[in-house]
């Protein structure tokens, strides 16, 4: 798995691959790796797979009993803290978690790292998963704070793409989020393969340029 998250002036950018594995073997080609928890936050996934899916599940069902119980949404703080306090009651029982949470509340956007050793750490980027050390080096060299929208979306969709060209256990659909003050939308799912003759088509294109 390869996810990354950064905070640039637009907001903050989530992008995913979509494979699953066992060993060697390709489970799926087309998870979700970025679930929805509401309409202004989002959750990454990365580790157990059936542990991710099902404690964003209990996340999730928290988010929504906060909001009934108090009648505003859920901060993107107390959300990350919720699942860390809750997978810690685990911790050494063989849980394997690294998820990030995106959000815009009222300190505006934020991005946290939480995982099932029981780090949850706030920050401007970070990528997890087997293909991480490939989407930093994409990440590191193309990222800064004034990118347009849409560059930061093909920064995204690069660093997964490398990711999934190298990593064996990352690969299937580059899928693009952005969180923005209104909430969060999809951007798009390009199958990597698709993302692969295009970086080629355009790199050949760049070469004949006199
Ligand atoms: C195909 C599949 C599942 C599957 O492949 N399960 C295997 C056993 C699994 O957990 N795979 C992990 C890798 C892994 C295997 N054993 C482990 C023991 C400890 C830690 C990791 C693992 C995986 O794909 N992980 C993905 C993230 C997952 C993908 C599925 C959605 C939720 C996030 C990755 O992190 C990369 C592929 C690198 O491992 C589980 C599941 C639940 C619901 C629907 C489909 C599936």
């Amino acid at each position: 798995t390869t996810t990354l998250g950064f905070q640039y002036q637009g907001g903050v950018v989530l992008a995913v691959d979509s494979r699953a594995t066992g060993g060697d073997f390709i489970g799926s080609q087309t998870m979700k790796k970025i679930v929805e928890i509401n309409d202004f936050l989002l959750g990454t996934l990365a580790g157990g797979a059936a542990d991710c899916v099902y404690w964003d599940r209990v996340l999730a069902k928290q988010c929504r009993m906060y909001e009934l119980r108090n009648r505003e949404r859920i901060s993107v703080a107390a959300a990350s803290k919720l699942m860390a306090n809750m997978v810690y009651n685990y911790k050494g029982m063989g849980l394997s978690m690294g998820m990030m949470i995106a959000g815009w509340d009222k300190r505006g956007p934020q991005l946290y790292y939480v995982d099932s050793e029981g780090t949850r750490t706030i920050g401007k980027a970070f990528s997890v998963g087997s293909g991480s050390i490939f989407a930093f080096g994409v990440l590191d060299s193309g990222y800064k704070w004034d990118l347009t929208d849409e560059e930061a979306y093909e920064l995204g969709r690069r660093a997964i793409y490398h990711a999934t060209h190298r990593d064996a256990y990352s690969g299937g659909i580059v899928r693009v989020y952005h969180m923005k003050s209104t909430g969060w939308i999809h951007i798009d799912n390009n199958d990597c393969m698709d993302l692969h003759y295009k970086y080629k088509q355009e790199a050949e294109d760049e070469e004949n340029k006199v």
